[in-house]
């Protein structure tokens, strides 16, 4: 059967199915996520949440189904053109350089937009000069979005978890993407911390008109920000709706939220 993507959806996934050896991670997901949209992607342990995302970002491509970004067919893409088409991620774990400042490491997200050449490493001066300053210019923009100005020259790993979760954020940001995905950037936070990232998403769609796709175990906050969502488990999905309807889904309460179950706070 041909599948043809929705216009207005930014991302759209067919029928994807991930699977390792014999384990079926995620299997038939059909997923829509508008422009404009904040959506969370939540589930237990091991419910392929970031399999699903390492399928969208070309990690591990799926092995059945289609995805769509901006209505072109990206299934199976390397990872390096997935990023080149304004797709930025977050890692579940930290992923950044210990031993080098906040603004080094903010830095590196901009490597997407480097063109790299002899001629403009020759000529520094009239050719590569330019880009860097406009680099620079990008950084020290997100830096003040995110509040980061007292850091800037740290060395990130002196910083709190809060912080260091604020700079993988800017990082991903400064790659200037229009859809965004988040892994679980609330991870070990505490309140206050949680608050601060929840309203950086808000203002990342808000006023960058970023779309994101959130993976968080943080009920509060997946219903607080979240217009959408959707719930897997064991690789299938159990629910997919409005935040108030997919909390009330037995399904989902069965699978997630009920007792006994750590991550659904
Ligand atoms: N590279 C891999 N090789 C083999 N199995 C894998 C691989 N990646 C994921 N899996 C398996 O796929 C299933 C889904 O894992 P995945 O990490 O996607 O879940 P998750 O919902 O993101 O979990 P968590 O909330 O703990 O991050 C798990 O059983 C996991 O062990």
């Amino acid at each position: 059967m041909t599948v043809s993507p929705t216009p207005s959806a930014v991302l759209q996934c067919n029928g994807v199915e991930r699977r390792f050896g014999g384990l079926v991670a995620v299997t038939d997901v059909d997923l829509r996520i508008d422009r404009g949209e904040i959506f969370g992607l939540v589930g237990p342990n091991g419910s392929g949440k970031t399999t699903l995302v390492n399928a969208i970002t070309g990690f591990y491509p799926p092995q059945k189904g289609r995805i769509f970004l901006d209505g072109e067919d990206i299934t199976g893409m390397k990872p390096h053109l997935v990023a080149r088409r304004q797709v930025a991620r977050t890692f579940q774990n930290l992923a950044l350089f210990n031993g080098m400042s906040v603004l080094d490491n903010i830095l590196l997200g901009r490597h997407v937009h480097l063109q790299p050449s002899i001629s403009k490493t020759v000529l520094y001066w009239w050719l590569g000069q330019p880009q860097e300053i406009e680099h620079r210019r990008v950084c020290e923009e997100i830096i003040e979005f995110l509040q980061l100005q007292g850091v800037r020259d740290e060395p990130v790993e002196s910083l709190s978890i809060g912080l260091k979760k604020r700079v993988e954020l800017a990082r991903a940001l400064v790659a200037e993407p229009t859809f965004l995905i988040l892994d679980e950037p609330m991870a070990g936070m505490n309140q206050e911390e949680k608050e601060y990232m929840a309203r950086f998403v808000l203002d990342a769609r808000d006023e960058r008109g970023i779309t994101v796709l959130l993976i968080e175990h943080h009920m509060d906050v997946v219903t607080g920000i979240c217009d959408r969502i959707m719930a897997l488990n064991y690789g299938e999905v159990i629910g997919t709706g409005l935040p108030r309807d997919v909390v009330a889904n037995p399904r989902v309460i069965e699978a997630y939220l009920g007792k006994g179950h750590q991550h659904a706070a």
